[in-house]
């Protein structure tokens, strides 16, 4: 018998709800679908139904913090999540155990500042602002208001949205993630992402259902069990935006109010996903790039003409060359070389980085990777018929490539590369599957750390090309690795397990 793989652990620590919906039986349910064992301190029982909050009393001082201790001696926590706490004196007696065990225990803090309930049932004070404003503030990484949440605490309430969450990152929490639902647009929900590095906007088509009871608990638990699992924290929210949409698509009532949500598992149909808006992107309008004649398959990645001319006798149907060294003038030189040599072989071929020289040779098209994606054309690209594959290393970036609609979209890194220095961590073949499933209607390719080993793996994951470097360039004997990932993929393909 194998051990079971150990589940990240997740706290809550808010108020339990009697009806089942929000609170900390929302945040169990949450942090269960999505994998995580969740722990809970439980700060207040709320007597309530799907109409109303009826009344509420909280636990003692002593229970509230011996609940804490005892859980951080055994089971520490990735990530805490913070939900109703609706006494002033408790809020205090948090704000003082988070200060003196945040650094050691190292969790990340995420806090839904629920200050009322949906059904219009009031929980604050201004002694609860205060020390929101004081003593929470600074230690969280990141809090989740509405919008009547932000304007109470910012203590703002003529200003914009946006000065309300600059507020807020002036009092020292990392990032502010402003939810949208209570906003006055009719077909669309927008969350806005604020923090001193980014800003990001993630859109979804409003689901007008009457039964939303524990939204915020829930959005704020899954971008907690998210963040547990490794993903970065704007990965951590798009995934949690997704799951609440999952959750809402399919919720049910339970009373006469207000429902519950559904809950499900890892979200991984493109319809849950939202549209991510970035500033930067607005220059561009619809792009159509040229579509690529036949799946992609097995793709080596080279480093020169001299590679090329040594594989071109083996017949490859698609490469990349990717140059990294030479003077403009020598790059200049191979690109025009390798084009035409593409052309007696009819050969794909995809040129990294120079897009400018792409499409004054004529290249079958261009690789860009992230920072490529910022400095070039992508209007002229299109124009000129160039087939356009973008790099992706995260949900992210892949849900920017994917609005940008490219003739294919890289997946990587998947395993640890010696190949290339790389700013993120592998992404893994769990991950890897999640991504291909996103993109149904665009190839995708897998590249990173890819061999004859991994390789079947690799491809079970629903991607529809491999792209390798060392697996060919790197081996003692390169045709004859060449050879045997080549028939390997293309029979894999041609039989799809
Ligand atoms: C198929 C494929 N996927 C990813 C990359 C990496 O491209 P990029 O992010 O531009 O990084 P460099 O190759 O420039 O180091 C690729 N080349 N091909
Ligand atoms: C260029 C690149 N981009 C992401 S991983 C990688 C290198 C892949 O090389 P290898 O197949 O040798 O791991």
């Amino acid at each position: 018998m194998h051990e079971p793989l150990p589940k990240p652990i997740v706290w809550t620590i808010a108020s339990s709800d009697s009806g089942g919906g929000a609170g900390i039986q929302a945040d169990l349910h949450t942090f269960a679908a999505l994998g995580c064992h969740g722990c809970s301190v439980i700060a207040a029982v709320t007597a309530q139904n799907s109409t109303e909050v009826v009344g509420y009393e909280t636990v003692s001082p002593t229970l509230f913090v011996t609940q804490l201790n005892c859980l951080l001696q055994d089971m520490s926590p990735k990530v805490i999540k913070i939900g109703l706490i609706p006494d002033a004196g408790l809020l205090e007696q948090l704000a003082i155990w988070l200060m003196q065990h945040k650094a050691e225990h190292e969790f990340l803090l995420i806090a839904d500042p629920v200050l009322s309930s949906s059904s219009g049932y009031n929980f604050i004070s201004q002694s609860i602002l205060s020390i929101w404003r004081q003593q929470l503030l600074p230690l969280l990484d990141l809090i989740t208001p509405n919008l009547p949440e932000l304007t109470l605490l910012s203590d703002m309430p003529l200003a914009s949205s946006n000065e309300q969450a600059n507020q807020l990152l002036q009092w020292g929490v990392k990032a502010v993630l402003v939810k949208g639902g209570h906003s006055a647009e009719t077909d669309t929900v927008t969350d806005n992402y604020f923090s001193p590095e980014q800003h990001f906007s993630l859109q979804q088509p409003r689901l007008n259902t009457l039964h939303n009871h524990g939204t915020g608990c829930v959005l704020s638990s899954a971008i907690a069990a998210a963040y547990a699992f490794g993903y970065e924290l704007a990965d951590s929210i798009i995934v949690a935006r997704a799951y609440l949409q999952q959750a809402l698509n399919h919720s049910y009532a339970t009373g006469k109010g207000a429902g519950c949500l559904q809950h499900h598992s890892w979200p991984t149909k493109r319809c849950y996903f939202p549209q991510l808006k970035l500033p930067q992107d607005t220059q561009y309008g619809a792009l159509s790039f040229a579509g690529i004649s036949t799946p992609i398959g097995f793709y080596p990645v080279i480093n020169s003409v001299q590679w090329l001319k040594r594989l071109l006798p083996l017949e490859p149907d698609v490469i990349q060359l990717r140059l990294k060294q030479g003077s403009p003038d020598e790059i200049e030189l191979q690109i025009a070389e390798a084009v035409l040599l593409s052309r007696d072989y009819k050969l794909r071929l995809f040129i990294n980085d120079h897009w400018q020289l792409a499409i004054k040779y004529g290249a079958y098209g261009v690789h860009l990777g992230q920072e490529d994606l910022a400095q070039a054309d992508l209007n002229a690209i299109a124009a000129a018929g160039l087939r356009l594959g973008i790099s992706t290393h995260s949900y992210k970036e892949l849900l920017r490539a994917y609005q940008l609609r490219p003739s294919y979209i890289a997946l990587g890194h998947i395993f640890a590369t010696q190949t290339k220095q790389m700013p993120s961590q592998p992404q893994g073949l769990t991950r890897l599957k999640y991504y291909a499933a996103l993109c149904d209607d665009i190839p995708t390719v897998a590249i990173g750390g890819i061999n004859t080993q991994r390789l079947e793996a690799v491809m079970q994951c629903g991607v529809s090309g491999v792209a390798v470097v060392s697996a060919i360039t790197a081996q003692a004997e390169p045709e004859q690795a060449f050879l045997l990932l080549k028939h390997r993929v293309e029979h894999y393909y041609a039989h799809p397990a």
